[in-house]
């Protein structure tokens, strides 16, 4: 028998004559390394010096059907607002072609909701099946609506560690409309699943022929097919006549933090961290409303420019702060759709005696981060009992 390795990780040994074992390594994570062992006989059957046994099988995916407008019907074929989701997931899985060439296809109906009632309860249960059902999958596909789906992607990127493919897909069209694009985003989303290619790049978007990190992705138009977009980062592949072209070798967002769940959570939920949107004749009185009557934790501004805002606010917020018992970190972000905040944005404030100037010390800026995701970060961080100078340096990495 002898051993051999795809890669300069495992050294070539002979054991027996008869068979040899070649191991494949899956992942080089050192913390999670795994690899795929396949036998081969060596022996000489019927004239032949080599007949391989091969043992390998098609790779199981499975699909989570969440709902969303790839789960709806309108009433007529041209309807494209304002119908109801009505499909389940074996119905969807009935309009893509036969795959099972490619893979093993099993599914489950987890949810059959519209996006938008997506929220903390709605995350843990998607979260807590994936990672029930890590070990017995070699991918995973969710159907989701695409109004909140790169939150739901950023929330499951950072929390299951995982090099097998996570890949979500939507549509921006009902099933009953005209030109669906359901059909077929489902259809690429099960092929991504299913390639090895895949393998070791996070939870990925698979929208209209473009394959899309979920850690940046954002959706860029309430209507069109072409909506998912990361200006500033890029796709990281796309889909085309059944090909997959990735453009990088497979990576995770540099500096991205990884947060370890434990369920269940202390009042089923993760701590209060609202968002509030920056704009012209800004009023402060709605801080402190919000503040206080959602028992704020932290909060998230979406600011004007790269960090802007008013003095008056920066200050208003500075004198919250001030007067609160516990550390409040306030995210800023932007309200722009590409670019950064970074930590030169973060302004100045009057000192509590109102005799000089210092920096805002609350105030962390959000990096690449859009407000929504700045959110969930921030919130995972609360979750954890980070302190203002740990959620500073996750913060440091987006
Ligand atoms: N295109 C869509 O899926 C939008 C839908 N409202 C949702 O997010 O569930």
């Amino acid at each position: 028998m002898s051993i051999s390795s795809s890669s300069s990780f495992f050294p070539l040994h002979t054991l027996n004559e008869d068979f040899s074992v070649e191991i494949q390594d899956e992942s080089r994570d050192l913390e999670h390394s795994q690899f795929k062992i396949r036998y081969r006989s060596n022996s000489v059957v019927s004239g032949t010096s080599e007949s391989s046994l091969n043992f390998d099988t098609l790779p199981t995916i499975k699909v989570i059907g969440t709902g969303g407008t790839i789960a709806s019907k309108g009433s007529s074929a041209h309807q494209t607002a304002g119908y109801e989701v009505d499909l389940t997931i074996e119905d969807l899985i009935k309009s893509i072609p036969d795959i099972s060439t490619t893979c093993l296809l099993e599914y489950e109906q987890l949810l059959n909701i519209d996006s938008k009632e997506f929220g903390t309860k709605e995350l843990i249960q998607l979260y807590s099946k994936i990672m029930s059902e890590l070990p017995k999958y070699d991918g995973f596909v969710i159907t989701h609506g695409t109004d909140t789906m790169e939150e739901t992607a950023f929330f499951l990127q950072l929390t299951i560690n995982t090099y097998k493919p996570i890949v979500m897909c939507g549509s921006m069209r009902p099933s009953t409309a005209i030109s669906s694009d359901g059909p077929m985003n489902l259809y690429q989303a099960c092929v991504i699943a299913a390639s090895r290619e895949s393998r070791g790049r996070g939870v990925m978007v698979a929208l209209n022929d473009r394959i899309g990190s979920g850690y940046y992705i954002t959706k860029s138009n309430a209507n069109s097919l072409d909506t998912f977009k990361s200006i500033g980062q890029g796709y990281v592949g796309n889909f085309v006549d059944n090909e997959i072209h990735y453009y990088f070798p497979p990576a995770k967002p540099l500096g991205m933090t990884y947060f370890n769940l434990r369920l269940p959570l202390a009042d089923n939920d993760l701590p209060s961290v609202p968002i509030l949107y920056a704009h012209q004749g800004f009023n402060n009185k709605i801080i402190d409303v919000t503040v206080k009557e959602l028992e704020a934790k932290g909060l998230v501004i979406a600011t004007m420019g790269a960090g802007s805002l008013a003095d008056e606010t920066n200050q208003y917020l500075s004198d919250l702060v001030e007067s609160m018992e516990i550390p409040f970190p306030i995210i800023y972000t932007k309200r722009s759709m590409d670019g950064r905040v970074p930590l030169g944005s973060i302004p100045k404030v009057r000192t509590e005696d109102h005799t000089s100037l210092s920096t805002f010390e609350s105030a962390i800026p959000g990096g690449y981060l859009n407000p929504q995701k700045a959110r969930i970060l921030l919130q995972l961080c609360l979750y954890e009992d980070y302190n203002m100078q740990e959620i500073k340096k996750v913060f440091k990495g987006v």
